[in-house]
């Protein structure tokens, strides 16, 4: 089988995570780690979630891409999809939408992009049950980055599956469609 990068991506709190989590859980689909400078949330741990980062050991990876988001910074390493490909053919990564831009330049057809969005007024209702800290959160929403995220970029329009998140049930009908076309 042709190996297959699943590209998971969209504004934060849109569910990015969660799918890729499912993904894993019910089709062992690897997720790919990346590494981040933002500090450590309650419950994530080094390693699984995210390689965590000092400003200084973030310089001494090589990246396929890198980006600032929200001040911190965030990358994926080709070694890093390397080890997700030595277990299986279709692996996942969650990324923002300026990276997905990176991977489906650099990948082409092996990428597939899902693009998760949903009603805006239950995203801010998440972000806040997630448990994040309040001021993070507001400055978050505020961002270049969480704002330009909400949109489909024009490099995407055409590549990308658009899945709304309102609704677990039927976003998770949607997601076994999409992988019993890529097994
Ligand atoms: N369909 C859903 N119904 C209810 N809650 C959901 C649903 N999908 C995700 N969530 C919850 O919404 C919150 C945000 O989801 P998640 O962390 O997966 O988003 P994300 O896109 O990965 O965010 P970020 O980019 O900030 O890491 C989590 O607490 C998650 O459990
Ligand atoms: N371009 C990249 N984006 C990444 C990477 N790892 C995570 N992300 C994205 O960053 C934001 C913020 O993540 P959070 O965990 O702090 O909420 C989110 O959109 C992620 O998808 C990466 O290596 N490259």
């Amino acid at each position: 089988m042709v190996k297959k990068i699943i590209i998971l991506t969209g504004a934060s709190g849109t569910g990015k995570t969660t799918v890729s989590h499912y993904l894993t859980n019910k089709y062992d689909i690897p997720a790919v780690i990346t590494h981040t400078t933002r500090q450590q949330r309650s419950g994530e741990q080094d390693g699984v979630d995210y390689y965590f980062e000092t400003p200084a050991s973030f310089q001494l990876n090589s990246y396929l891409e890198q980006v600032n988001y929200d001040g911190h910074f965030y990358g994926s390493s080709i070694e890093g999809i390397q080890r997700a490909w030595q277990k299986a053919d279709l692996v996942s990564i969650v990324l923002d939408t300026k990276g997905a831009k990176t991977y489906v330049q650099h990948f082409g057809q092996q990428a597939v992009v899902l693009f998760l969005t949903l009603t805006p007024a239950v995203l801010q209702r998440r972000l806040y049950a997630r448990g994040d800290q309040r001021n993070l959160i507001q400055q978050r929403l505020r961002s270049v980055e969480f704002q330009r995220d909400l949109q489909v970029p024009a490099a995407l329009k055409y590549v990308a599956q658009v899945l709304v998140n309102d609704d677990w049930n039927q976003l998770q009908r949607q997601l076994d469609a999409i992988i019993k076309r890529l097994q």
